[in-house]
């Protein structure tokens, strides 16, 4: 292993997923390796600079430091089922051996109908001890977010929670007053200004903690720490090297009442670690690695990103958010 991070030497990734996911059909990222193994840098494409700096931490950490103490070494995880028809979604809880499952719903204007259909088939999936949380990704205003939440809830026998159904704290506040449904918070501390300040706990029952955007497992261990809310480790869609981190996050936790989102392999079409060491669930559970799966030549060449342009996009990305990181907060 290289005694300090190997920039230079960054591999670029290019995995095609099974279904359209955030807007996005091929998931892309780096991969770097420092003295204590690899590391992802996998910002989406939407994302600056300035918040690209979060998730280059996240990596560095990772290649870097060894994860922080576990007090678990298994992880329960929930299977996400992206905006598809029903009897796919049918398919995906079934085929996932997972008790719990994330929907994700309000992925188009007037999607109310067929995120219905969608979570009653996930709960016909996982029959009534089963568990149904839904996303809405932040795109409801508070009204309609009342009325399909009602809805929802009816239709699933029961939501264990809503992600972000609204953009603002104030609007999440709102949305919590008014139904039954608990609340819990993604977006308002992944993207916010300073994750540690964020007062969610008036507008939230729960807090959704991403290490890779939140800048590693030990920052991310700060901010959960900070919101003082049961929390659930959740993806950035990374391939098996950034999960890991992801896992020593969730392992850390010294409390973990929820699946924890960390079952996205299943959306990729590969990974880039080998089939023995890629973190896919078993039994509706990980196995926290004891350090990141390096990343398996034979599935580089396959999924190694070929477009020379696009290659040059990442390592200027790359060169642009490590100088703004050495530059420090502006
Ligand atoms: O939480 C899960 O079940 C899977 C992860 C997941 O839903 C997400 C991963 C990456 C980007 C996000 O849009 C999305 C989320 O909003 O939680
Ligand atoms: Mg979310």
């Amino acid at each position: 292993m290289p005694a300090e991070v190997d920039f230079s030497s960054a591999l670029v990734y290019a995995i095609p997923l099974r279904t359209r996911f955030r807007g996005i059909t091929v998931r892309e990222g780096m991969l770097i390796e420092g003295p204590a193994g690899w590391g992802e840098f996998c910002p989406f494409a939407d994302y600056d600079d300035a918040e690209s700096v979060f998730w280059l931490l996240a990596a560095v950490e990772q290649a870097t430091r060894p994860p922080p103490p576990p007090v678990r070494d298994r992880i329960p995880v929930n299977c996400t089922v992206p905006a598809v028809g029903p009897e796919r979604a049918h398919e995906i809880v079934a085929a996932s051996g997972c008790t719990t499952a994330k929907v994700k719903v309000a992925d188009h204007p007037d999607a109310l109908a067929e995120d219905l259909a969608r979570v009653e088939a996930v709960r016909a999936a996982l029959g009534p001890p089963g568990r149904v949380r839904v996303d809405a990704n932040a795109v409801w205003d508070v009204d309609t977010a009342v009325r399909s939440l009602r809805l929802l809830d009816r239709a699933a026998g029961g939501l264990e929670y809503a992600e972000q159904p609204c953009r603002t704290l104030d609007e999440l506040a709102a949305v919590r007053r008014a139904v039954d449904v608990p609340i819990a918070a993604d977006e308002s501390i992944r993207r916010a200004d300073d994750p540690l300040r964020v007062a969610v706990a008036g507008a939230a029952d729960i807090a959704v903690v991403k290490g890779t955007p939140l800048g590693g497992a030990r920052r991310a261990l700060r901010v959960a720490e900070a919101a003082g809310l049961p929390c659930v480790v959740s993806s950035a869609l990374e391939t098996s090297v950034g999960l890991a981190g992801q896992l020593a996050l969730a392992a850390a936790l010294p409390e973990l009442p929820y699946a924890c989102g960390l079952g996205t392999l299943s959306l990729f079409t590969g990974d880039v670690v080998g089939d023995g060491v890629s973190l896919r669930p078993v039994g509706g559970s990980l196995s926290v690695p004891a350090a990141p799966p390096p990343p398996d030549p034979e599935r580089l060449a396959e999924f190694r990103l070929t477009d020379p342009e696009r290659e040059q996009w990442w390592r200027d990305r790359l060169a642009r958010v490590r100088a703004l990181a050495h530059a420090g907060p502006s």
